[in-house]
């Protein structure tokens, strides 16, 4: 197992429903995090085509083009691509899905947005996952989530409890409540013990500016690297044998007391 990854986070804009220059720019921003010598590289929400909700359906025609693309990228770079979420149509209606692209340009996990994020009308056009987070990179157990997850600490718990060392998100989370980004990807690094590697996009849309900050901090809540509000990209080293060390430094999982938890 390969516990070192050299991680970027490409935070990037987003053209509002202009999935053809939106996947030029994602592009050309993985060849740098390529240049820079990522092996493992994340990209935000909806990076595609942004809120456009009320027109959404109409662009999950474009997604397959865009998997494909990410697929053939992944596989002659050979890295792994957290390939941030895209709105795929399935049965039951639109999705907020995570893609995530193994080396060998294998899609190897889909993901979708378990909680909608009312404030920006998700619930009105999307579909709640209902499926787990986890996935595998190079032998260890990681988990992957869409922006307002980030508020539901039991979801990640649940998946840290599971085995998971690494935790991304991904996002388009507004300025005017980048604090609560901050602390909370802090917090879920911290109280779970994993890394954190937390991508935003950032730029505007009708209802919102998009605050960056993306973020990617150890299990001991220390921050290896961090975004302003522009376009740029984000590299940290990390290894994952640092997780075992902290949890042994203070045994969280060990001193849980789950009898008590549901009891009252
Ligand atoms: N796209 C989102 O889920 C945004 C979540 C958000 O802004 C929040 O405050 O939570």
């Amino acid at each position: 197992m390969i516990s070192l990854l050299t991680i970027s986070c490409v935070q990037m804009d987003v053209e509002l429903g202009n999935t053809s220059v939106n996947l030029k720019n994602a592009i050309q921003k993985i060849e740098e995090a390529v240049h820079a010598g990522a092996n493992v590289v994340v990209l935000p929400e909806l990076w595609t085509t942004g809120y456009c909700l009320d027109v959404i359906e109409k662009h999950t025609d474009e997604q397959d083009e865009v998997i494909e693309t990410l697929k053939k990228i992944a596989k002659q770079k050979s890295i792994w691509l957290v390939g941030g979420s895209l709105p795929i149509k399935k049965e039951t209606g639109v999705f907020n899905e995570l893609v995530i692209i193994n080396s060998a340009g294998e899609l190897i996990k889909t993901y979708d947005k378990v909680h909608l994020f009312q404030l920006m009308n998700e619930h009105h056009y999307l579909q709640a996952g209902t499926s787990d987070a986890f996935f595998e990179i190079e032998g260890y157990k990681t988990a992957g989530f869409v922006c307002y997850d980030l508020r539901f600490p039991e979801w990640m718990r649940g998946h840290a409890i599971g085995g998971a060392k690494l935790l991304f998100f991904v996002a388009q989370w507004p300025v005017q409540r980048i604090q609560h980004w901050e602390i909370l990807l802090k917090a879920r690094a911290i109280e779970n013990q994993c890394f954190v590697v937390a991508c935003n996009r950032v730029g505007k849309d009708k209802d919102n500016t998009f605050g960056g900050n993306s973020l990617i901090i150890d299990p001991w809540g220390e921050v290896l690297a961090k975004g302003g509000m522009e376009e740029e990209i984000l590299n940290a080293q990390i290894n994952l044998e640092k997780v075992q060390e902290i949890r042994n430094t203070i045994p969280i999982f060990e001193d849980r007391k789950i009898d008590l938890y549901n009891k009252f």
